[in-house]
């Protein structure tokens, strides 16, 4: 296994350009593909979980070119749903914005579709959502174990109607309904039944789906109204956002060794959720300052522990259980019961690895309590296959101690570059 050795550092400093949003890139390119018209995508993230959507759109037919550089995209919509002859098997990685959406489409598309991925995909549910597009009529069935992929999915028109769905484990469900229910031949309500978990995804959804003409109405996050027989209309260019849980490590090492930091992509116009980060940040003493955007961060040399609930933002929650290291007292993240269900075990990963640095830890079934050391200790970071888990981990390096980051090409999943811009900004 290839393992990275961070010497320890004491400070960042900087300007990072953000590459572009993995939530953004993947929803944009699934419209892109239904909607009528082409649509040249810029700024387009260029990273596992978007080539999986990429090889899956070209086995569904979609033609595309990509540049050089894989970051700008020219597609010719299909103006409707996919159709194929030949029965296709759709390999997903483990890029739950791929798979999650892509099913619901295919769910309505004509052809016989399989989904797969990688071993963890299959121990991550999507139960949730087969049930909702069974109560549609769709015909999906379970490969392996029930409520989890592969999926074997016999498209076929879908009429719409009221249907109720579960929100309390992933909102890519109700997103992945969202973006389909358009194009049902009939009107669709979707309810939400109970919580919802991570809304500011679904403000990402109803977004986008807005830049391809299509409005929703929203009552207040329960219930939505989607109008049937629409075609997604292109709207010629469309810039992918730099990636605001891509920031997430930056702004954090700014607020940990000083800055300013300053990352461009993202900032108060942004419609991710996760830019809101920087307002954890500013709550345990650093400065921050947005334009619409950028973000920038200066540490203020007193870092202190927070109790907050990051239900919100949970993957650049991530990143305030490894900047609680150095914050003066306790560090508690509230309310974020999905880490069980992502990359990995999240809660367990974290504590685990907290625990080798030193921090005296408390993981509960959906709390993490951290305690940060007196001293960082040197240890060896075991990253279970999680982009986040290693990115998270390259702060432990402003400690005094040598930190080795095991397996640090699993950062490919959303940020393929992050370790070399993480040595470009800190020393
Ligand atoms: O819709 C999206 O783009 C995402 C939603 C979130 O997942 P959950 O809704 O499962 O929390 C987030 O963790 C994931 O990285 C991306
Ligand atoms: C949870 C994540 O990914 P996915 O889109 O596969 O759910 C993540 O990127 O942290």
């Amino acid at each position: 296994m290839e393992t990275l050795t961070l010497s320890p550092i004491t400070s960042a400093r900087g300007e990072v350009t953000l590459p572009g949003s993995k939530s953004l890139s993947n929803r944009i390119l699934l419209l892109a593909a239904l909607a009528k018209g082409q649509t040249t995508i810029t700024n387009l993230l260029d990273s596992d979980d978007v080539s999986h959507m990429l090889s899956a759109l070209t086995a569904l037919g979609v033609n595309y070119q990509l540049s050089d550089d894989k970051q700008t995209c020219t597609l010719d919509g299909l103006g409707g749903t996919f159709a194929i002859d030949e029965a296709a098997v759709l390999y997903l990685g483990n890029a739950g914005t791929a798979v999650r959406p892509l099913t619901a489409a295919l769910a309505a598309s004509s052809g016989d579709f399989t989904i797969t991925g990688e071993p963890r995909m299959y121990e991550r549910p999507i139960g949730d959502l087969i049930d909702a597009l069974r109560q549609l009529g769709a015909d999906i069935s379970y490969q392996k174990d029930d409520g989890f992929p592969p999926l074997l999915i016999k498209g076929k028109p879908l009429t719409g109607g009221e249907v109720s769905i579960k929100g309390n484990i992933s909102s890519q469900y109700l997103t992945a309904l969202l973006m389909v229910a358009p194009l049902f031949s009939g009107d669709t309500t979707i309810n939400v039944d109970g919580e919802l978990v991570s809304k500011p995804y679904i403000d990402i959804t109803l977004d986008t789906m807005a830049k391809f003409g299509v409005s929703v109405a929203n009552n207040n996050y329960q219930s939505f109204s989607v109008t049937g027989k629409q075609t997604y209309q292109s709207p010629g260019e469309i810039m992918v956002e730099g990636d605001a849980s891509s920031a997430s490590y930056f702004l954090a090492a700014a607020a940990i060794g000083g800055g300013p930091v300053k990352v461009h992509g993202t900032g108060s116009a942004s419609i991710q959720g996760d830019a809101k980060f920087a307002e954890v940040l500013k709550q345990m003493g650093a400065e921050v300052t947005y334009s619409d955007m950028w973000i920038e961060v200066k540490g203020t040399g007193n870092l202190k522990g927070v109790d907050v609930d990051l239900n919100h933002i949970p993957d650049a929650a991530m990143t305030i259980a490894t900047a609680a290291l150095f914050a003066e007292g306790p560090t508690r993240i509230r309310n974020i019961y999905n880490w069980r269900v992502k990359e990995t075990d999240r809660l367990a990963a974290m504590a685990t690895e907290l625990r080798k640095v030193g921090a005296t830890v408390e993981e509960g079934d959906d709390y993490i309590y951290i305690e940060p050391p007196e001293h960082i200790q040197s240890a060896a970071i075991d990253t279970y296959n999680d982009h986040r888990m290693a990115m998270c981990f390259s702060l432990a390096s402003f400690g005094d101690a040598e930190i080795v980051i095991n397996d640090p090409k699993c950062t490919s999943k959303t940020f393929p570059t992050y370790f070399d811009e993480f040595a470009r900004i800190t020393k």
